[in-house]
């Protein structure tokens, strides 16, 4: 089946606090984008990509492919336009894909270039079983949720818990219908938008090193996460 990627990189990072928005920060001297781009490519050479960016980083980017030319020449890509919110984003990287052929959509956050090759393939392996897959990892710290009748923060269960990653992996008629739904807040991310159509969401072992650059510990985390030795 035919096999698209959407890498949404249309955020202008307010937590990483960093002057050059963090999906450019270069990790290993490359940009982060190259390092998220290539994992798929290294998944299944025939994918096609499609990268998410606001309209104003469109030069930036453009001049980096130019410093770095290995990103063009491994991982050619769709530019598409981003919109206000992750929703909005993802919305317009499923607009820029046909709907002509049966075909399998990855949604990736551009900040999560350690996703690795087998968690790609598994995913996609489990989509094609399954009509979708979603990466989670079990929690490792103890979880406590704010009850509003006693006001105060009570223990939960962390074996029932799963945290949520990128790629969330989904046939294209299913992910263009539920894109059609208004935008709601509870929308963080693609699964959640699509299980609001009455679809069960279907989640695959993700792994810890597929971090989410979201401050500036997360740089460090990844440098040495990515370190050769
Ligand atoms: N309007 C938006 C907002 C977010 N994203 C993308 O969704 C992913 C996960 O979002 P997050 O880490 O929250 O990125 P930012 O929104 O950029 O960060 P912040 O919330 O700190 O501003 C990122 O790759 C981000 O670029 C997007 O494509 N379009
Ligand atoms: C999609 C996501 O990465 C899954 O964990 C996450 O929901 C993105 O959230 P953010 O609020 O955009 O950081």
């Amino acid at each position: 089946m035919k096999k698209y990627a959407i890498i949404v990189a249309g955020g202008t990072g307010q937590r990483m606090k960093s002057a050059v928005p963090k999906q450019f920060l270069l990790l290993q001297g490359k940009p982060i984008l190259f390092h998220t781009l290539l994992q798929f490519k290294k998944a299944f050479a025939d994918i096609e990509l499609i990268l998410v960016l606001p309209l104003n980083q469109f030069p930036t980017w453009n001049l980096l492919c130019q410093e770095h030319p290995e990103i063009l020449q491994t991982c050619p890509h769709q530019l598409v336009e981003g919109g206000a919110t992750r929703f909005h984003s993802s919305q317009r990287g499923i607009q820029a894909i046909a709907i002509e052929q049966q075909a399998l959509v990855a949604i990736h956050d551009g900040v999560r270039p350690l996703v690795s090759v087998e968690s790609i393939q598994q995913a996609y392996q489990h989509a094609q079983e399954y009509g979708n897959a979603v990466l989670a990892v079990s929690s490792k710290d103890s979880i406590r949720q704010w009850d509003h009748h006693k006001n105060v923060y009570l223990p939960l269960d962390r074996t029932q818990i799963k945290l949520i990653q990128t790629p969330q992996i989904f046939e294209i008629s299913l992910l263009k219908r539920a894109y059609q739904q208004e935008y709601q807040d509870l929308f963080t991310d693609d699964a959640s938008v699509v299980e609001l159509l009455g679809i069960d969401i279907h989640l695959v072992e993700g792994n810890y090193s597929n971090i989410k650059i979201t401050s500036p510990e997360d740089m460090l985390i990844a440098e040495a996460l990515t370190q050769k030795v």
